[in-house]
């Protein structure tokens, strides 16, 4: 039911007004490029797309911002708020919170030298989040890789979806909290590559722990395959990722990632678009928020 003409008369100039506060944003800090890209994933892994992780805390309402893997990780929503702002000049009351994240995270994939695609919309904002959805929906780096792939099938992505969408590890960063364990402790791991990531990320826990790293040690602002060519030498940052290229069922596709980019850009457009299309609220389902950060 989302489709890629859904704000074509009710907001013809969407897409011109959102592109360039993407932009501006990855100007100042080439990183809020992955953190967007990650924010939507964070939306459509808990109940769906329907921007639930946008919602902010209050006396009254527990949002999903506390969850373990968005406290002190997730970033980027001042440029929702931004963006937000910008399409509710040009289009007011239109457009929801949920297709804005779809859209900014085409948008920063593009502009970090990634594949393009036409983004479905239509999705309608949530007046619900979930905390423990959100502890329980979203894989942590401890994940081996069965858990990971189940996880992903539940949503109806395909292990093939998972790989390529993991690819997005191609870009951001992590913190020495997400990565210590397998620095210190694992074998899998290239003997230099751990050195050089020890230097930055204290074996005590609580020390350092927001220090960062970044998940593809070649080109972390650049969309581009280096994240599996990592992963053959064994420089996965998080345990996780190495679990991709481990002597199980998915080496063969991080090899035909590695191999060349066309395959892996053809695959991580298709695995967007599928993501992007978990549990859309429709219709008169939900709302279209004013402010991204509360329900109406
Ligand atoms: C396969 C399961 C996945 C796990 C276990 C995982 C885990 C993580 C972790 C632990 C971090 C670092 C967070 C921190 O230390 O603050 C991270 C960062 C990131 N993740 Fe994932 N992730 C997964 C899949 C994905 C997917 C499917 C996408 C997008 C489609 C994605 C996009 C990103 C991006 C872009 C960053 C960097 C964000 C930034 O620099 O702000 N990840 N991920
Ligand atoms: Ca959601
Ligand atoms: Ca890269």
């Amino acid at each position: 039911q989302l489709s890629t003409s859904f704000y074509s008369k009710s907001c013809p100039n969407l897409f011109s007004t959102i592109k360039p506060v993407v932009q501006s944003a990855i100007n100042k800090e080439k990183r809020m490029g992955a953190s967007l890209v990650r924010l939507f994933f964070h939306d459509c892994f808990v109940n769906g797309c329907d921007g639930s992780v946008l919602l902010d805390d209050t006396s009254s309402f527990t949002g999903e911002k506390t969850a373990l893997p968005n406290r002190n990780s997730a970033r980027g929503f001042e440029v929702i708020d931004s963006i937000k702002s910008a399409v509710e000049k040009a289009c007011p009351g239109v457009v929801s919170c949920a297709d804005i994240l779809a859209v900014a995270a085409r948008d920063s994939t593009v502009i970090l030298g990634g594949p393009t695609w036409n983004v479905k919309l239509g999705r309608r904002d949530a007046r619900t989040a979930s905390l423990s959805a959100a502890n329980n929906g979203i894989p942590p780096p401890t994940s081996n890789l069965n858990q990971l792939i189940s996880r992903f099938n539940a949503l109806g992505l395909s292990t093939r979806d998972l790989v390529a969408l993991t690819g997005s590890h191609t870009i951001g960063q992590a913190r020495c909290t997400s990565f210590r364990a397998r620095i210190y402790n694992e074998t899998n791991i290239d003997n230099s590559f751990a050195q050089t990531r020890r230097s930055n990320c204290p074996r005590t826990n609580g020390t350092g722990d927001n220090n960062l790293a970044p998940l593809d040690l070649q080109t972390p602002t650049s969309f581009d395959n280096n994240y599996f060519k990592n992963l053959l030498n064994q420089k996965g940052l998080l345990h996780s990722d190495q679990q991709l290229f481990n002597g199980g069922s998915t080496d063969s596709i991080v090899r035909t990632y590695s191999n060349g980019q066309s395959t892996f850009f053809s695959d991580f457009v298709a695995g967007m678009i599928k993501m992007g299309d978990i549990s859309p609220l429709t219709g008169s389902q939900g709302e279209i928020r004013k402010n991204c950060r509360r329900m109406n």
